[in-house]
C-alpha cells in the first residue's frame, strides 16, 4: 500500500479509488467448504458445504434454530468473537482459506461486509459521516473531494442519493427504517467489498420499503456477490439467483438438504422437505 500528499496536504492512502465509476467489476465468489461449528460442546451446524458464486444472490432458508445466521457470521469471521464458540473447515474467497493463519482479520471484514436485521446507522452522526464510517474503522484516509465521490457513488449504489443528495449534514436517525438501511448498505458498500452478507435485512421493513431494499440487493449483485438470511419465501423468490435450504432435525446440528438454483428449489425440488418448508408446510 502506498501514501501521498495531496494538494490540500490530506493523507492518501490508496486503499480506495472513489472518483471510479460504480461499473461492474470482477468480483469474488464464497466457497465454504466442509463447515461444522459449536457453541461450547453444542454442535449446531455439520459439515455445511455450499459454493455461493461471484455476482449472484444466495439466500439461505430453513426454520429458525438451523444454524442460517451462524453459518453467515462464520463466512466473515464474526463467529470466533462469540465466547466458547468454534468451528471446523474451510472458508474460501476466490480460492483463499479466510481463515489462514497468515492472513489477518481485518483483510476478511475489508472484503466481506454484513448488513443486520435490524438498521443500525450511528443516530447522532450525520448521513455522510454514517457512509464514511466503515471505512474510517479500516483506517483509511482520503482526500475531501475523494470523500464527497465516495458518499455519491455509495448512495447511489444503494439507491438513497436522490432522497439524501440535499441532506447529507442531517443525522442518519432523520431517515426511515428503509432509508436507515439503505445508509447501512450504503456504509458497507463504501469500504468497496467482494461480498455482502446481509441477515434478515428486511424484516424491520414495511412492504414498501422491502420492495425498494430488494431492488438495491438486485442493483448490487451485479458487482457484489451477495449472501441473504431470509425467513420470507417470496422474498427468497424474488432477489435470489441460488438457495440452500438448511434444516436441523430434533436435537442434531443443522445440515444443507439441498441446495441449487432458486426456480429449481421453488419449482422441482428434490427432497420432499424442501417442497413441504418452500410451500409453507412447516417452519
Ligand atoms: N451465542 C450463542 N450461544 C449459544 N448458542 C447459540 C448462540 N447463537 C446461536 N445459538 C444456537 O445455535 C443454533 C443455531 O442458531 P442460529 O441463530 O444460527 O439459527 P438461525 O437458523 O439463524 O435461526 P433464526 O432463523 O431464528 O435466526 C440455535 O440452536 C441457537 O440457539
Amino acid at each position: 500500500m502506498s501514501s501521498t500528499l495531496t494538494g490540500d496536504q490530506t493523507m492518501v492512502i490508496d486503499a480506495v479509488t472513489p472518483a471510479a465509476p460504480a461499473s461492474p467489476r470482477t468480483t469474488h465468489g464464497l466457497e465454504a467448504d466442509s463447515v461444522s461449528a459449536w457453541f461450547g460442546r453444542r454442535k449446531v451446524l455439520d459439515r455445511v458445504s455450499l459454493d455461493m458464486p461471484a455476482g449472484q444472490v444466495t439466500a439461505l432458508i430453513g426454520p429458525s434454530g438451523c444454524g442460517k445466521s451462524t453459518f453467515l457470521r462464520i463466512l466473515n469471521r464474526m463467529h470466533e468473537l462469540v465466547p466458547g464458540a468454534s468451528l471446523a473447515g474451510e472458508v474460501r474467497l476466490d480460492g483463499v482459506d479466510i481463515y489462514d493463519p497468515e492472513r489477518r482479520l481485518t483483510d476478511a471484514r475489508k472484503s466481506i461486509g454484513m448488513v443486520f436485521q435490524k438498521p443500525n446507522p450511528f443516530p447522532a452522526m450525520s448521513i455522510e459521516d454514517n457512509v464514511m464510517a466503515g471505512l474510517k474503522l479500516t483506517g483509511t484516509r482520503i482526500s475531501r473531494t475523494d470523500r464527497e465521490a465516495l458518499v455519491e457513488e455509495s448512495l447511489r449504489r444503494a439507491g438513497l442519493w436522490e432522497e439524501v443528495k440535499d441532506r447529507l449534514k442531517q443525522p442518519g436517525s432523520a431517515l426511515s427504517g428503509g432509508q436507515q438501511q439503505r445508509l447501512c448498505i450504503a456504509r458497507s458498500l463504501a469500504v468497496r467489498p467482494d461480498v455482502l452478507l446481509m441477515d434478515e435485512p428486511c424484516s424491520a421493513l414495511d412492504p414498501t420499503s422491502t420492495r425498494v431494499v430488494e431492488d438495491t440487493i438486485q442493483e448490487i449483485a451485479r458487482d457484489v456477490t451477495i449472501i441473504i438470511v431470509t425467513h420470507n419465501m417470496q422474498q427468497a423468490r424474488r432477489v435470489s439467483d441460488r438457495c440452500a435450504f438448511f434444516l436441523a432435525a430434533h436435537g442434531t446440528p443443522g445440515v444443507i438438504v439441498e441446495h441449487g438454483e432458486t426456480r429449481a428449489m421453488f419449482d422441482d425440488p428434490i427432497d420432499s422437505r424442501t417442497a413441504d418448508y418452500v410451500n409453507g408446510r412447516f417452519g
